[in-house]
């Protein structure tokens, strides 16, 4: 069936479009009172992830309240170590907490790769779900973490400014972390591909503590692995959101995903000049969302009139601040949607 609104798929595929396209990471969640409701009424962030009508619930309310280009579904990454037998709590004010970590050997060969009709089926059902509500309307974007990332919860159990634990195995025991991140990316492909085939028109590979590898480190232990899954999806478009990766870009370029997404630090001309093939994605510092109207209509077209000439997907650099203003948001949204590319 044909989209009504299918300018992000357009874009991703590299095409000219009469607008850019907008979305916003984080937009299914606590900036809208609605989403406080729902999360409220299902009693935990958990139920509510687990619960496909609700979350099909959440994932539409930024279509409806603030008229993004595109649905996300309303999911967390954690779900795959979950999926692996590994499960997680998330934890008021503090954020994901993982009960039990892997460290070790033993407990790595305790982990199984994810079978998504089994143990991700409520996703799955969620995106059904959702797809039937959209009606069409906008593509709906699927997602998981890159492998690197998810490595960092399995093992740190927790978030962390550092991830020291996770770091120190790569450099103490890489072949438990090579084997570790192979288990994680068999199940990302599997997880990836089902949400494809139910109906996600794009996935989105958040790799969003990217920034703590030294460029060696990452070029071992978190592109090969993305670059799997880039290769093994073939269904659909991907865009690869490799966060701080800025001295990676030029590599991240080369694989094959459709869109590469950007963070605030990343300049836009010196992302051009190293992407030049692809479309990017981005990249609003979500800072800006704090300032007056006027500044943020003036920040956003400077930021469109800097990605000008490349197939673009306005987005910000990474997930929107909860304390953020919906009205603010709307004017973001807006003011893309304005000014004609
Ligand atoms: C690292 C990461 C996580 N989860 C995610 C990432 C990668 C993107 C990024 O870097 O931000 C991805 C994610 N998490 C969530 C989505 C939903 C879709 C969307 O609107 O973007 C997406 C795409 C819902 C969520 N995931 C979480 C919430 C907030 C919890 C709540 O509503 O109670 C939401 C809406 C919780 C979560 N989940 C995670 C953390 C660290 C936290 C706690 C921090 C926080 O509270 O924001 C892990």
């Amino acid at each position: 069936m044909k989209l009504e609104n299918d300018l992000l798929l357009r874009a991703a595929r590299g095409e000219k479009t009469e607008r850019t396209p907008v979305w916003m990471m984080r937009q299914a969640g606590r900036i809208l009172a609605e989403y406080r409701a729902v999360r409220e009424k299902a009693g935990s962030f958990i139920q509510l992830a687990t619960t496909p009508e609700l979350a099909a619930e959440v994932t539409l309310q930024p279509v409806d309240l603030l008229g993004v280009d595109a649905a996300i579904i309303f999911s967390d990454i954690l779900v795959v170590p979950e999926a692996m037998g590994l499960p997680y709590e998330m934890v008021e004010q503090r954020g994901p907490v993982f009960p039990k970590t892997v460290k070790n050997t033993e407990e790595l060969a305790k982990l199984r790769i994810a079978d998504p009709e089994a143990d991700l089926g409520y996703v799955l059902e969620a995106i059904k779900i959702t797809k039937k509500a959209l009606n069409n309307r906008v593509p709906l974007i699927g997602f998981a973490g890159a492998p690197f990332t998810i490595f960092c919860y399995m093992t740190e159990g927790k978030g962390s400014k550092t991830f020291s634990v996770a770091k120190k195995l790569l450099y103490t025991d890489p072949v438990f972390a090579h084997t570790l991140l192979q288990k994680i990316t068999d199940s990302t492909i599997a997880y990836l591909k089902a949400q494809a085939v139910v109906g996600a028109n794009l996935l989105q590979v958040f790799d969003s503590w990217a920034g703590i590898l030294s460029p060696a480190q990452y070029r071992e232990f978190s592109l090969p692995y993305i670059k799997q899954i880039c290769d093994a999806i073939t269904e659909v478009p991907v865009t690869v959101f490799a966060k701080g990766a800025y001295f990676a870009r030029a590599e991240i370029g080369q694989l094959s995903c459709s869109v590469v997404g950007l963070d605030w630090n990343m300049d836009i001309a010196e992302s051009r000049a190293l992407i030049p093939h692809k479309t990017l994605q981005g990249n609003l510092d979500p800072c800006v969302l704090y300032g007056s109207y006027d500044q943020i209509k003036k920040e956003v077209r400077q930021m469109i009139g800097q990605f000008e000439g490349q197939p673009y997907i306005a987005n910000l650099g990474h997930g929107v601040y909860p304390d953020t203003n919906p009205d603010k948001v709307r004017c973001f949204i807006e003011t893309v949607k304005e000014y004609s590319l």
